[in-house]
């Protein structure tokens, strides 16, 4: 488990991360997001050990990070401006690597590039830049670390690669202690890939949900009721987050599992009542609405 406790971050007079703490647990794949300056890059570069906190402690499996090789050994971090020397070839880089990772697997490393349709005798600076970390994904899981952190890795990423890249992770977890964290500045990105999300603003940690258990209790019902007493009745039977009007038609954003939103709407006898599908960037912009936060833009 990686455990971030209290940390702060300043860069002269810019607090990058302020006092934050955050529990990744083992076996999921952690979304870190962040609008662009969050603070997001300098919170994983910390919890790679490069970076010192100024305050707090950053702890992998039990262990302080910083200045500790060992702890340092279960780590792969992959920086969100990764560089290759000009005449690379996957084949060098991962002969690099191995000085570094002494569980580096040579041979799944091979078997990932045909997996992934890269030749591994091509100079590396003739990759597109998707190819390029997609590269550093597989070199990442290749090591055999037991954390993997990507700082903004999968921004960009065709739905292919994205795809590829998922199954990778979800066939390493089934098979390995593996646990992928990604940092990215886009809810959307991390939407199909994540199990987890923690929400970075200003530095500061807003929510840090697991999706499924999001999804499962937070919904969005259109219907239309008979009159504005039962509406005023149906809000103040249930936790809503939002409502909208169009029309006749009443939109609510409410708290709750699908069967306890449906048993108190449909003693309301409705004209008309249907759940709709909420995305999680809704879902975020609900929450973070009703913790008093206007962080909408930030998703876009
Ligand atoms: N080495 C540094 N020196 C000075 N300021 C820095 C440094 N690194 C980060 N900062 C500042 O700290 C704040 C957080 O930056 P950080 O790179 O951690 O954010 P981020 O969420 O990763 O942003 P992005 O999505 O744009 O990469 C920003 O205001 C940035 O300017």
């Amino acid at each position: 488990m990686i455990e971030i406790k209290k940390c702060s971050k300043s860069f002269g007079s810019v607090k990058a991360v302020d006092k934050v703490s955050l529990e990744i647990g083992e076996r999921e794949v952690f979304g870190l997001v962040g609008s662009n300056g969050a603070g997001k890059s300098t919170l994983l570069r910390m919890a790679a050990g490069i970076l010192k906190p100024d305050e707090g402690e950053i702890e992998i499996d039990g262990e302080s990070i910083y200045d500790n090789e060992k702890a340092k050994a279960c780590i792969f971090y992959i920086p969100d401006d990764s560089y290759f020397p000009a005449d690379y070839t996957p084949r060098d880089i991962a002969d690099f690597y191995r000085c570094y990772y002494p569980k580096f697997d040579v041979q799944r490393f091979s078997k990932f590039l045909r997996q992934f349709h890269m030749d591994d005798k091509k100079r590396i600076s003739t990759f597109s830049k998707g190819m390029r970390k997609q590269l550093l994904v597989l070199l990442g899981v290749s090591a055999g670390t037991k954390y993997l952190l990507c700082d903004e890795t999968f921004d960009g990423l065709d739905p292919v690669m994205r795809q590829g890249v998922k199954s990778l992770f979800a066939s390493e977890i089934m098979g390995r202690e593996f646990t992928p964290v990604i940092a990215s500045h886009n809810l959307r990105e991390l939407e199909d890939i994540c199990d987890h999300v923690g929400l970075l603003y200003k530095g500061g940690i807003l929510l840090s949900r697991d999706l499924e258990d999001m999804k499962f209790h937070i919904h969005k019902i259109q219907c239309v009721l008979k009159d504005k007493d039962q509406e005023r009745q149906l809000q103040k039977e249930m936790d809503v987050l939002k409502t909208e009007h169009q029309g006749s038609l009443l939109l609510l954003t409410v708290r709750g599992t699908r069967e306890q939103i449906m048993e108190k709407i449909q003693g309301k006898n409705p004209l008309f009542c249907e759940i709709l599908p909420l995305t999680l960037e809704e879902i975020f912009i609900s929450e973070t609405e009703v913790a008093g936060y206007e962080i909408k833009n930030m998703f876009f």
